[in-house]
């Protein structure tokens, strides 16, 4: 039996992070992982390994479908998709390897195995039990089921996002169930590739949650991609039968029945909370209605020193919120102050163009009582974005109209995802649009349209 300050259970981005945090803090510190390797669902079957399909599948697209406007003539590039799975699986080893060696580093033990927490300050792995003044709970999510439909990843019919990543081949066509970030993203990578991809939604705006104008020019454009959509439909039944799928669903509108056939149905209408075999049932540690372990402003369960992280715990199943966390978790049990601040998270959608957005919606600032307004500035006005043959989204600024402070920004367009750091940064320092419409921008860079539409929440934009 070993023991420690902190044993962290689960080595994804939350659990790893906080294992690190907390051993460059003077902690000592074990981490259980029950994968044969570290990085949690983010590095082995989420984040890492659906955006190197991401990369591949859009560079194939762009070669077959903007080279020759270029002057890039040739040969259309072909798909080996053996190939494609190998740099896949090459990119999520040099990640997990990566966490391995900086385990080394830090001294962090890796316990091998699936952990039960037996009582507070205990932790039994297989036959040994190890002390630990305290635990933090990281054990993530794993995909929600869906009642009738059947997931079998290992038939590569009816599958989750899991075996959407390894499917034996490029199906002719694939039904996506849910146009959440999963649905899309993955049915990204197959539409690029060639299959005939139909995502059915249940309700009738894509992607929950994000600004509404945003959501309708990316559901606009992932048309025009061939992306095929049916809204406001509740999918009723999935089966699999001599490698096929067949899918019934009833659209909310009038209750019709229909039927959908496709080499592999992708559910992808959500991800719940994963704590089985922690025994916190026993411990008396209390869980939400919708199963996530119930924590304070500190992280802590209701169990004196046993705390929780990251997509097992209530708000965004993000890797980067999880992370936040866990450095967050760790500097508390150190004695320290840790800070997460839930209103600037930001969310990126890896699909082209990228979605990215940060703080409130139009609706949810309204929501707030507040005066608002609202400015908007198209790519099509941003050169770089042209030149890329992106100019179709567009950067909207949420900002307070009595005091300028920005609020939130959406942005559809390249580099997205990198470009709404800055407003990450201007929101956390409490910035006005003004702020960051004084800011010089590089020429030519797609950053220049955040600019843009900063200067439109003030005496207008210059490139429109
Ligand atoms: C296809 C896909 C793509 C995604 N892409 C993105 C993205 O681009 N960006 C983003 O921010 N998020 C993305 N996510 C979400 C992201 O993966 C999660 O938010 C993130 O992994 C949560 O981190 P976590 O540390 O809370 O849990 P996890 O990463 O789920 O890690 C938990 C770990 O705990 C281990 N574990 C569980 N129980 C035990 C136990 N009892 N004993 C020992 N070990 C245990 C599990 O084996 C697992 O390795 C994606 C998810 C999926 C499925
Ligand atoms: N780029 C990223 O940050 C990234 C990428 C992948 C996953 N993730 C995370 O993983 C989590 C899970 O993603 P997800 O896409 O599975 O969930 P999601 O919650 O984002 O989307 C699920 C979608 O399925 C729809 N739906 C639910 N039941 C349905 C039904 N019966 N029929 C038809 N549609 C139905 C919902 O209305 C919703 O639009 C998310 O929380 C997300 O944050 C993030």
């Amino acid at each position: 039996m070993s023991s420690y300050d902190l044993i962290v259970i689960g080595a994804g981005p939350g659990g790893y992070v906080c294992a690190i945090r907390a051993a460059q803090l003077g902690l000592k510190v074990a981490c259980v992982e029950g994968r044969e390797t570290l990085g949690g669902t983010c590095l082995n079957v989420g984040c890492i390994p659906s955006k190197a399909l991401l990369h591949a599948s859009h560079m194939y697209h762009e070669a077959a479908h903007n080279f020759t406007r270029m002057g890039l003539m040739g040969d259309r590039p072909s798909i080996d998709w053996t190939v494609m799975q190998g740099y896949k699986a090459e990119t999520v080893e040099t990640n997990t390897k990566g966490i391995e060696f900086l385990f080394k580093k830090n001294k962090i033990d890796w316990i091998k195995g699936w952990a039960e927490i037996t009582a507070p300050g205990k932790v039994k792995v297989g036959d040994d039990t190890h002390e630990a003044k305290n635990i933090v709970i990281a054990t993530g999510s794993e995909p929600a089921p869906l009642k009738g439909v059947e997931v079998d990843n290992a038939s590569g019919v009816i599958v989750d996002s899991t075996g959407a990543l390894t499917l034996p081949g490029v199906p002719e066509s694939m039904v996506v169930i849910g146009a959440g970030v999963i649905g899309l993203e993955l049915g990204s990578v197959y539409a690029r590739l060639g299959t005939k991809v139909t995502v059915i939604e249940y309700l009738d705006a894509i992607t929950p949650g994000m600004d509404a104008e945003v959501q309708k020019q990316f559901q606009k454009i992932l048309k025009k991609q061939g992306m095929e959509f049916v809204m406001g439909a509740a999918v009723q039944s999935a089966t699999a039968k001599r490698g096929k799928a067949t899918l019934s669903y009833k659209l909310r509108k009038d209750d019709s029945e229909k039927e959908m056939s496709a080499d592999v149905v992708l559910l992808a209408t959500g991800r719940r909370p994963y704590v089985e075999g922690l025994g916190l049932d026993k411990l008396g540690v209390e869980m939400t209605e919708r199963g996530q372990v119930k924590i304070d402003d500190h992280w802590q369960t209701n169990v004196k020193g046993i705390y929780a992280i990251g997509d097992a715990v209530p708000g965004l199943m993000l890797a980067h919120k999880a992370e936040d966390e866990g450095m967050a978790a760790a500097e508390v049990i150190a004695g320290k102050s840790g800070h997460v601040n839930y209103n600037v998270i930001p969310g990126v959608i890896y699909t082209s163009p990228e979605v990215a957005n940060v703080g409130l919606t139009e609706a949810a600032a309204k929501e707030t009582g507040r005066k608002i307004k609202t400015a908007k500035f198209p790519f099509m006005g941003n050169a770089r974005a042209k030149a890329m043959f992106q100019g179709d989204g567009f950067v909207k600024m949420v900002v307070d109209a009595d005091t300028d402070r920005v609020l939130g920004c959406h942005i559809i367009g390249p580099n997205a995802g990198e470009m709404i750091h800055e407003v990450c940064v201007a929101m956390e320092f409490g910035a006005s649009a003004e702020d960051i419409a004084l800011t010089c921008h590089a020429h030519p860079t797609t950053s220049e349209a955040v600019r843009e539409a900063a200067l439109a929440c003030g005496d207008g934009a210059i490139h429109v």
